[in-house]
C-alpha cells in the first residue's frame, strides 16, 4: 500500500487538478464551504499547457455561485470586462430572417391555476396575434438594451425575470485564482508527468511534477480539461459518445471589435450551413465562435464564413477546438470526481458547462465524504450528474430538431434524428395539451421549454378547456392591462451602458 495514511477519519487534503474555470471554482467554492473542516486544498495547473481560454456566458444560477463564494457582482463585472445577459436571442433557427428570444424571465401571469400561455393560445385562436414575447419582461428589457435588476418581492409572475453574466474566460478564472489564494489554498504552476494509484484499491494517492515534486492528497477534483488527466487516463473511466444526438464537434473561436452602438444585454446564436456562431458582447470586445459539424464543413470554410461575419477588427487569431458531445461514464469513481470539461461535455448552445460545474460542486459538498469515500455517495452522485447532463440534452436537442431550414444537409439532418425518449414524452405532453412535463435535475424550466415552442411556433392545437373560464372580452381587456404594466416597468429601467458605466466605474 502505498496510501500516505490510513483509509478513515476525515478528509485532511484535496488536490485540485487543473487551473481553468473549473479548477479555480472548485478552489474557491471548497474553500468557503468546508472551511471549518481546514481542509489543505491544493490547485496544480500548468500554465505552459494553459486554458481552453472559452467559456464566457453564463445562466443565472452563476448569481448564487457569487453569492456562495462572496464576490460582489459589480466586481466581477469590473475585473472581467463583464456585462449583464437576459436570455438568449436566436437567429435563423426556423428560417433565416426569423428570430426569437429565449429569456431568464416568466410569460404573463397565471390566473385562477392556468398557465398564461393557455389564455394567449386562446386569444391567438380568437385572432389575437400579440407575440408571446410582448408578455416578458426580460425579452423586453434585452430588445430595448435596458437594464432592470429583478425585485426580491415582485407584486406578481410579470415581475419575475434573472440575469446572468457575460465574462473575460481567462480574467474571471484571474480573478477566482486571487481569491482561492487569499483564502489560503495553494497554488503550484507545474506539470504532472505522472499519476499513482494506491497497491490496494486502485484510489489516486500521489501525482508526480515536472520539477520531481511528488503531492499526495485524500480527495482528486480533476478538473484538467477535455484531457481528463485523473477520472479518464490514470483510472480509465470511459466516455460515453452522444454525437449521434449532437454532432457538432468543432468551434472556432475569435475575439473583435465591437461596432459602433449600445453594448446588447443578451448572447445571440445565429444559425449557420453546419451550425451556429456565437455573439458575446463584453465591455472591450465581443466574443465570435463558429460551431459546425466536421461533416459538413471543414476547418478552414468554417474559419473562413467566422472571419467574414465579423463586425470588427479580430483581435486575436482564432481558436481551433474540437470536441465530443458527451461524458464519462461516471462523474466520480473512487476518491476521484471530475468538474468541468474533465466531466464530460456538452455544446455552448444554452451556456451551461459553468452551471454544470456549479452544480456538481453543489452536489459533492452536499455529499461529501469521509477518507473512506463510502462507493454509495459516488454511485448517488453519478446518478444525479448523468441525469442533469441527460435533461440537457434534450432540450439542446430540440433547438436543432425543431429547424424548418429544409435543402440545408446539416439541418435536413437534424430535423430528420428521432427524439430521445426523454424528448418525445414532453413532446406529446406539450403538442397534445400545451403541458410541460418536469423531470428532477432539469436545468431549464417551464419558461424555457415555452420559449423555445412558441419560438419554431410548433403550439398545441388547442388551448386548456380550462382557460375558457374567463371569456375573451375579459381576456382581452387582463392582456392588455399585463402590456400596460410591462411597458410601465420599462419606464423604470436605465441603459445597459448606463448601468455598466455606473457599476464598474468606466
Ligand atoms: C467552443 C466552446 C465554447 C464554450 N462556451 C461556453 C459558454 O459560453 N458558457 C459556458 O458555461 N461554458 C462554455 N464552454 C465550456 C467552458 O469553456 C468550460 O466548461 C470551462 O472553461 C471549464 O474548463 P475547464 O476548467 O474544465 O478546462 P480547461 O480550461 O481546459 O483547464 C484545464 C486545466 O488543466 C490543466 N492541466 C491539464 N493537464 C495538466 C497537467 N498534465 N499538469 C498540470 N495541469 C494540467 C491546464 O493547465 C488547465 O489549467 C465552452 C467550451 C467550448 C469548447
Amino acid at each position: 500500500m502505498t496510501g500516505e495514511a490510513a483509509m478513515d477519519g476525515p478528509v485532511r487534503s484535496i488536490v485540485i487538478v487543473g487551473g481553468g474555470t473549473a479548477g479555480w471554482m472548485a478552489a474557491t467554492y471548497l474553500a468557503r464551504r468546508l472551511g471549518h473542516l481546514r481542509p489543505d486544498i491544493t490547485v496544480i495547473e500548468s500554465a505552459a499547457i494553459g486554458t481552453v481560454g472559452v467559456g464566457e456566458a453564463t445562466v443565472p444560477a452563476i448569481r448564487d455561485f457569487l453569492a456562495a463564494i462572496e464576490l460582489g457582482e459589480p466586481e466581477v463585472l469590473r475585473e472581467t470586462g463583464g456585462t449583464i445577459k437576459y436570455g438568449i436571442r436566436f437567429d435563423g433557427w426556423k428560417r433565416e430572417g426569423h428570430r426569437f428570444f429565449h429569456p431568464f424571465g416568466l410569460y404573463g401571469v397565471a390566473a385562477r391555476g392556468v398557465a398564461f400561455h393557455h389564455y394567449w393560445l386562446k386569444m391567438r385562436a380568437a385572432g389575437d396575434a400579440t407575440p408571446l414575447s410582448d408578455y416578458c419582461l426580460a425579452t423586453q428589457l434585452a430588445e430595448r438594451g435596458l437594464f432592470l435588476p429583478p425585485s426580491d418581492r415582485p407584486a406578481n409572475d410579470l415581475g419575475v425575470f434573472n440575469f446572468a453574466v457575460h465574462f473575460d474566460a481567462s480574467k474571471f478564472a484571474a480573478l477566482l485564482r486571487r481569491l482561492a489564494v487569499a483564502n489560503n489554498v495553494r497554488h503550484i504552476d507545474a506539470r504532472i508527468d505522472a499519476v499513482e494509484r494506491d497497491g490496494d484499491d486502485g484510489r489516486v494517492a500521489a501525482v508526480t511534477l515536472d520539477d520531481g515534486r511528488r503531492v499526495a492528497g485524500d480527495l482528486w477534483i480533476d478538473c484538467s480539461g477535455f484531457r481528463s488527466l485523473l477520472l479518464g487516463e490514470a483510472l480509465g473511466v470511459p466516455y460515453v459518445d452522444w454525437r449521434h444526438w449532437l454532432p457538432c464537434d468543432r468551434a472556432i473561436a475569435i475575439p473583435c471589435a465591437a461596432a459602433d452602438g449600445p453594448t446588447t444585454p443578451f448572447t445571440v446564436a445565429t444559425a449557420r450551413a453546419a451550425g451556429w456562431q456565437w455573439r458575446i458582447p463584453l465591455r472591450h470586445r465581443v466574443g465570435n465562435g463558429y460551431v459546425y459539424c466536421s461533416d459538413h464543413v471543414d476547418d478552414d470554410a468554417a474559419e473562413r464564413a467566422l472571419l467574414a461575419s465579423l463586425e470588427g477588427e479580430p483581435l486575436a487569431a482564432p481558436n481551433r477546438l474540437r470536441f465530443t458531445t458527451g461524458h464519462r461514464a461516471r462523474f466520480w469513481e473512487k476518491n476521484v470526481v471530475a468538474l468541468g470539461l474533465a466531466s464530460g461535455f456538452l455544446e455552448p448552445l444554452e451556456s451551461t458547462s459553468i452551471s454544470l460545474i456549479q452544480s456538481g460542486l453543489e452536489r459533492f459538498v452536499a455529499l461529501f465524504p469521509d477518507k473512506d469515500v463510502d462507493p454509495r455517495l459516488a454511485a448517488t452522485y453519478n446518478r444525479q450528474s448523468v441525469l442533469e447532463f441527460e435533461r440537457l440534452r434534450d432540450f439542446l436537442l430540440l433547438h436543432y430538431w425543431s429547424n424548418r431550414r429544409v435543402g440545408e444537409p446539416f439541418w435536413d439532418r437534424m430535423r430528420a434524428l428521432a427524439p430521445t425518449e426523454g424528448l418525445q414524452i414532453k413532446l406529446d405532453a406539450w403538442r397534445a395539451g400545451g403541458e410541460f412535463v418536469r423531470n428532477e435535475w432539469d436545468t431549464f424550466q417551464d419558461p424555457s421549454w415555452l420559449s423555445m415552442y412558441a419560438g419554431f411556433d410548433d403550439l398545441p392545437a388547442r388551448h386548456s378547456p380550462l382557460a375558457d373560464q374567463v371569456s375573451e372580452r375579459d381576456l382581452a381587456d387582463s392582456l392588455s392591462r399585463m402590456r400596460a404594466a410591462i411597458a410601465g416597468t420599462l419606464g423604470h429601467a436605465e441603459p445597459h451602458d448606463a448601468f455598466l458605466a455606473r457599476t464598474v466605474g468606466a
